[in-house]
């Protein structure tokens, strides 16, 4: 039986998009310019394609303008470095995002540091990241930043909590723990070489499941009450928590879909409105 409450990503999106929009059109009005996303693709990831197509139309919808960039997967690391930097230097491009990932043959902490710290939307770069985990003004990762925002939104307060967070990638789990860190919760990170992973998600208040590994989750490992929150993004829309066991033992829960993902999308959205708005002085 589930006694779980939704943590409903779709609807708060909506909301979030909704409002990104409204400000996109007042500051189309008053400038005479579009905000502007650039998307980066390399190579053609069926999943990654799909996401990027998910940017533009949602981009399209709200307002925002988006110029995309295909390169072939065997681009060079100088050519996308290159293919960043030129973005970066251009007046008309507000935002910028890197899909991930890129090829192994890519530096891709190189690629990420050639996004102008000032059009980081989607929260990557190592200026976002010292930002976020001072808990400073400024971009956030696009999914930790929409976590937050769900466990606001559901009145979750991180201050005092023990928050696992399971996974430690650079645009996911490191950030997330730091942003949780910045509100006060007492952060764990699980990882690969973690001993005993049931018996420390068992220890948390909030859970946070980023590690890209289908239902690694279970019910047994939730502390009864605790707030599980869905990150995995796996082949088939299958998160990273067994919904229906973990749903049976904590207190409020992503659904995967119409969690955190539609989260990741809007806090994009939102944070290239903010970037053009301050690019063009607004
Ligand atoms: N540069 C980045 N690369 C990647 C990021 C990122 O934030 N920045 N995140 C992930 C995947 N991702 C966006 O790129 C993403 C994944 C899933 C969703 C989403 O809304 N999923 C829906 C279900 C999908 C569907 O309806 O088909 C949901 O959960 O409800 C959005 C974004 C990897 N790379």
């Amino acid at each position: 039986m589930t006694q779980a409450r939704l943590m409903d990503g779709t609807a708060l999106a909506r909301r979030i998009v909704e409002d990104t929009a409204k400000r996109a059109a007042d500051l189309t009005e008053r400038t005479g310019v579009a905000p502007c996303l650039a998307t980066v693709l390399v190579g053609e990831d069926p999943a990654s394609v799909t996401y990027v197509r998910m940017k533009q139309n949602r981009c399209r919808k709200a307002g925002i303008e988006s110029r995309h960039v295909a390169l072939p997967a065997a681009t060079t690391n100088g050519e996308l470095v290159a293919t960043l930097r030129a973005l970066s230097d251009d007046p008309a491009v507000h935002g910028i995002l890197l899909q991930h990932p890129v090829g192994e043959h890519i530096d891709e902490r190189a690629a990420f540091e050639a996004i102008a710290p000032e059009k980081d939307v989607d929260g990557v770069t190592f200026a976002s990241f010292a930002t976020m985990s001072f808990g400073l003004p400024g971009f956030v990762s696009c999914t930790p930043g929409g976590i937050m925002r769900l466990l606001d939104e559901y009145d979750v307060d991180p201050a005092g909590k023990r928050a696992v967070v399971v996974g430690r990638s650079a645009i996911l789990g490191k950030p997330v723990g730091m942003l949780l860190l910045a509100r006060d919760a007492t952060v764990t990170y699980c990882h690969s070489r973690t001993r005993e992973l049931s018996a420390v998600v068992r220890e948390a208040d909030v859970v946070v499941a980023a590690v890209g590994r289908p239902r690694l989750i279970r019910g047994e490992d939730v502390k009864p009450g605790a707030v599980v929150v869905d990150a995995g993004y796996n082949a088939g829309n299958v998160g990273d928590v067994d919904f229906d066991s973990a749903a049976e033992r904590a207190s409020l829960i992503t659904p995967v879909p119409g969690g955190v993902g539609p989260m990741t999308i809007a806090t994009l959205l939102e944070q290239t409105v903010d970037a053009a708005a301050r690019q063009l002085g607004v």
